[in-house]
């Protein structure tokens, strides 16, 4: 007994049929028909007979006389995202440019949860909805990620020997996610706390001369500056001097990372042709790629000691041994005796590295703002560390730091109205359905758009108040987190590796920043952002520094 089951006049030639005699259940039939038809999630597929109506057991759909219309909502057909009309040549790049922030935020809430855009040749398929966004991040049979399709956003950071940059698929994917997370566990992490505290206070002679001047500072420039500090003294273990006096420009690796992202983004927004042009800025995207790649191949020779002893990837206190991140990833050896091949360890030493500065630049700058710009926040944040025994003396741990709650709940906050990473991207391996019914094209590139996820009004009370007290709750975090509600670091097989290094980052630098110094707005018109790099970086936010010379009393406990 055969059934004829299709997607509806939307979708053509996607039609089969299924033995009925051998279902049992309703379960049964959407499983099969599931996997059958791609959809990512089968329990969602509704029954549909132009002639009945909605079909709701198994029998009605076993007697329906005709062919059997599958459907991911109650309402309407499996159909292609909608999304603008598109213009010749430049197709939707004037609805999403120079606002792309504000403008997705736009387009979603007239075209629903899941839209396609095309920008300057490019389709892409973007959500904001929680649900569709976990099946998007989740690693396997329907999506996985490949830098090395031209459409996808990283597509001229392609390098397919380390983290970050390559493909699930490439073979380097499961050695550098052997090797390369351990480097930067919790463990690991708070032995390189020292190190992220040094960092932190190099900035101080600066703030005060430019507090003794009145003078105000471009907050991402320092904080870019600030980022690059903690990362080259954490992985490469060593000192850029970035703050040997207030205009010290960054040292050469972090101005080519700076210019590397930068014309990655540039490069990438505009026709595929662009990029191959053998002159302006894709020769230049090359020869900065070449020049970045020697600098961080000096600064491993530097730093990494190889005749050192080798360490061993199964004793979790291996990473106390190393001097830093590079050293570790140098002398790490698994239970066979293999370490990082060399193209690996320098791939995947600039991916740490630039992976690790301009997103936690980008997320300082945003805190700094968010403290100066929402009020009564960089008051509790202070009183929280006084509370917590802050003094000039005080060397805050990794433990330490992750105790103050409303610290926590400050940069949550944050993360989730001002997230840094803007666009994570995954490709469909086959054509495929999801919730609501959006048929996704084999092959297609499909993104979450987080800073729109994270203020989705349908999800979120009051979604553009800033109110860090919204994470104080008992499992709110936890319950975002598993809803894929709250993904600032991406989420799945691909999520970020670096986050703890990211929040220790962020936490040590404020709790020694706000310790000592109050912050104000002195940004002389509205901020705005940047949409032309990798992460979300703010452009003109400027803020003055004074130095703190009283306290609030420490609160009884
Ligand atoms: C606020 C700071 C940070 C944010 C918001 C952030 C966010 C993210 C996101 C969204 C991804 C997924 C990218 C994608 O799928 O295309 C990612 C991946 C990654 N992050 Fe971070 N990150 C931060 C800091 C760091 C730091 C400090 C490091 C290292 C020291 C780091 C290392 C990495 C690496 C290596 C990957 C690639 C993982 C893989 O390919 O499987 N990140 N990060």
């Amino acid at each position: 007994m055969q059934q004829q089951f299709h997607l509806g006049t939307l979708i053509q030639g996607h039609c089969h049929e299924v033995d009925m005699s051998t279902m049992e259940t309703l379960d049964e039939l959407k499983s099969e028909l599931g996997r059958t038809f791609g959809f990512v999630d089968a329990t969602s597929i509704t029954f549909f007979s132009p002639t009945i109506g909605t079909l709701t057991s198994l029998e009605e759909v076993k007697s329906c006389d005709g062919p059997v219309e599958l459907r991911g909502s109650q309402d309407s057909s499996v159909r292609i995202p909608p999304g603008p009309k598109t213009l010749p040549v430049v197709g939707n790049h004037y609805e999403l440019y120079p606002d792309p922030l504000g403008n997705f935020d736009r387009l979603f809430s007239r075209y629903g949860p899941m839209i396609k855009t095309v920008n300057m040749g490019t389709t892409t398929y973007h959500t904001n909805d929680p649900e569709i966004s976990r099946h998007i991040l989740l690693e396997g049979e329907f999506f996985t990620k490949a830098t090395s399709n031209p459409s996808h956003p990283l597509y001229y950071l392609s390098e397919q020997n380390a983290l970050f940059t390559c493909d699930t698929a490439s073979p380097a994917f499961a050695i550098s996610h052997k090797f390369v997370p351990p480097a930067l566990s919790p463990r690991a992490i708070a032995h390189h706390a020292p190190l992220i505290r040094a960092a932190a206070r190099d900035i101080f002679p600066v703030l005060d001369e430019l507090s003794t001047k009145d003078l105000a500072f471009n907050v991402y420039q320092y904080m870019f500056k600030m980022g690059g500090q903690v990362i080259w003294r954490v992985v490469a273990g060593q000192d850029l001097q970035h703050f040997k006096a207030v205009n010290t420009p960054p040292a050469l690796p972090i101005r080519l990372f700076g210019q590397y992202l930068h014309l990655m983004k540039k490069v990438s927004l505009r026709p595929a042709w662009y990029g191959r042009l053998p002159f302006g800025d894709a020769a230049r995207l090359r020869a900065v790629r070449d020049e970045l790649w020697a600098e961080i191949a000096r600064a491993l020779r530097e730093c990494a000691s190889p005749d050192g002893e080798t360490l061993s990837l199964s004793d979790p206190t291996a990473s106390l041994k190393a001097t830093c991140i590079a050293d570790y990833l140098s002398l790490v050896r698994d239970d066979k005796g293999q370490g990082l091949p060399e193209e690996m360890l320098l791939a995947n030493t600039v991916a740490v590295l630039g992976a690790g500065f301009t997103t936690s630049a980008s997320l300082l700058s945003w805190s700094l703002y968010a403290l100066v710009k929402y009020p009564g926040n960089q008051e509790r944040l202070l009183q929280e560390l006084v509370d917590h025994g802050a003094d000039s003396e005080k060397d805050w741990t990794y433990d330490q730091l992750h105790a103050m709650k409303f610290l926590d709940s400050f940069i949550k906050e944050t993360q989730r109205l001002h997230s840094p990473s803007f666009q994570t991207t995954r490709n469909a391996k086959k054509d495929l359905i999801l919730p609501g019914g959006y048929f996704i094209p084999e092959g297609s590139v499909v993104t979450t758009c987080f800073p729109s996820l994270h203020k989705n009004p349908a999800h979120w009370d009051k979604p553009l108040k800033f109110d860090p007290d919204r994470w104080l709750e008992q499992g709110f975090a936890a319950q975002a987190a598993r809803k894929g509600l709250y993904t600032p670091f991406a989420a799945g097989k691909r999520g970020c590796v670096g986050f703890n290094l990211a929040l220790a980052e962020v936490k040590m630098v404020l709790a020694e920043l706000v310790y000592n110094y109050k912050f104000e707005d002195a940004s002389p018109e509205a901020v705005v952002y940047d949409p032309e790099f990798l992460v979300t970086r703010p452009l003109n936010f400027y803020a003055s520094a004074t130095r703190r010379t009283e306290w609030p009393s420490k609160r009884a406990e």
